[in-house]
């Protein structure tokens, strides 16, 4: 696995395998890791990580696997024989469920994948939490869960850069805050709610910011990432 010590993860949300290439052709894994999700893999498959490995980048798996403990657990197994660097569940799915997952993955030992829990999305708002008869705020349910995470012994939680400062405080240095909802200024929210630029991310203490559309739909996706992080470095 190659180390970098860019906070970056793009994700690579693409329907063709061509255009995703060719923006990934452009980039180098100093600048930044990829996050394959749910429409590369569902599309592409397996193939698409190992595409990505031989390219020299850390991918994370963001599948977010939300079932029973059994079926999870197999599945986290199977995305780190995939040999990804970070892999996620849903929080929500219950401690059984997340402590199947961090179980499955002792037998690859120093090569097992970071496991992440999500826990409220970043396209998650207090009335989406409302609707879903939740009447914590976003942050609260957040930290509800990440708490969780945390006693099941999980390595970190996807959350919003708005919920990381608290974060730090209470989860400590060590446990990963992974941020989508990731916005330069000026550009389009799109369906995410709670969000942050990338330097206000990088001052809140969030250790991996999530970046998908404000990269890969602009006219130019290497030259825009590549000025994301000139403006992390100069800040
Ligand atoms: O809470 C979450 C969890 C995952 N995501 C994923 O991150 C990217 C964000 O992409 P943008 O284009 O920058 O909005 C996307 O792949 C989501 O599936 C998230 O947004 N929020």
């Amino acid at each position: 696995m190659s180390v970098t010590p860019s906070p970056i993860l793009v994700a690579l949300d693409y329907s063709n395998l061509d255009d995703a290439l060719r923006f990934v052709d452009r980039i180098d894994p100093a600048q930044c890791r990829l996050k394959v999700g749910k429409e590369m893999f569902t599309l592409f498959g397996p193939s698409v990580v190992r595409t990505l490995q031989a390219r020299g980048f850390d991918l994370f798996l963001d599948l977010k696997f939300h079932d029973i403990p059994n079926t999870t657990a197999h599945a986290v197994a199977a995305a780190a024989e995939l040999g990804v660097w970070m892999v996620n569940v849903h929080a929500s799915g219950g401690a059984r469920m997340m402590q199947a997952a961090r179980e499955a993955l002792l037998p690859f030992g120093k090569d097992a994948p970071l496991l992440i829990a999500v826990t409220v999305l970043t396209s998650m708002d207090e009335e989406d939490l409302r609707g879903l008869g939740i009447t914590l705020s976003p942050a609260q349910q957040a930290e509800r869960l990440a708490r969780l995470t945390q006693q099941c012994g999980l390595d970190g939680v996807v959350c919003s850069a708005h919920e990381a400062a608290a974060f730090k405080q209470a989860f400590g240095s060590e446990f990963a805050l992974v941020t989508p909802g990731i916005r330069p200024a000026g550009s389009d929210a799109g369906d995410q709610r709670r969000i942050m630029t990338p330097l206000q991310a990088k001052q809140a203490g969030v250790d991996y910011m999530v970046i998908g559309r404000p990269v890969t739909q602009s006219a130019d996706p290497a030259a825009t990432l590549q000025q994301i992080i000139t403006s992390l470095q100069e800040a």
